[in-house]
């Protein structure tokens, strides 16, 4: 029921077929395989079968997993929480471990990228002037005796 790299219920994208600006990959399910064909239905209702040299590729998932949620609150005060003692103290400790902190947040991301490999992003949400920018400056401070700057990219949205 394989045909190439396809399997039978496999979601893929089908490229168009000319060059022209607007053109885009339309989804679309493998329904059957014979030899290097596939026959597929796609989202606008179509079937059809596509010969090996039509551009296909596999439609990557849509679902991940998050990781840990914190909430916080803006206090709208300096706590003596943000220093460099407590970034050393939530240093390779696991969540839960300590009480609740942005620098747990940060340096469970760092952790994980370094033992999966594996790029990690930190959703930083709220309503204006809840802390996103000060949350974001603490998560850098905290990487700074770890990082060079080139290696930090921050996206505000
Ligand atoms: N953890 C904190 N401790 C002390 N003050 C804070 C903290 N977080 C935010 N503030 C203060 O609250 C104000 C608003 O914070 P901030 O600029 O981070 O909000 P924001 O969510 O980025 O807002 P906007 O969406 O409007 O840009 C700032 O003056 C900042 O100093």
């Amino acid at each position: 029921m394989a045909t190439g790299l396809f399997f039978e219920g496999d979601y893929i994208w089908i490229e168009p077929v000319t060059g022209r600006q607007f053109d885009v990959a339309i989804g679309a399910r493998v329904l059957a395989a014979e030899g290097r064909r596939i026959r597929v239905r796609d989202d606008d209702g179509q079937e059809q079968w596509l010969p090996p040299e039509r551009r296909i590729k596999a439609m990557h998932a849509t679902s991940t997993y998050t990781g840990s949620i914190l909430v916080a609150v803006n206090p709208y005060q300096i706590l003596p929480i943000y220093t460099a003692d407590q970034i050393k103290l939530y240093k390779e400790r696991k969540i839960g471990e300590l009480p609740p902190h942005i620098f747990a947040i940060g340096d469970n991301a760092y952790a994980h990228m370094r033992r999966y490999g594996q790029d990690q992003c930190i959703v930083i949400s709220g309503e204006s002037g809840a802390g996103k920018t000060e949350s974001t400056k603490l998560i850098l401070q905290s990487w700074k005796p770890t990082l060079s700057s080139k290696h930090l990219e921050t996206r505000k949205q």
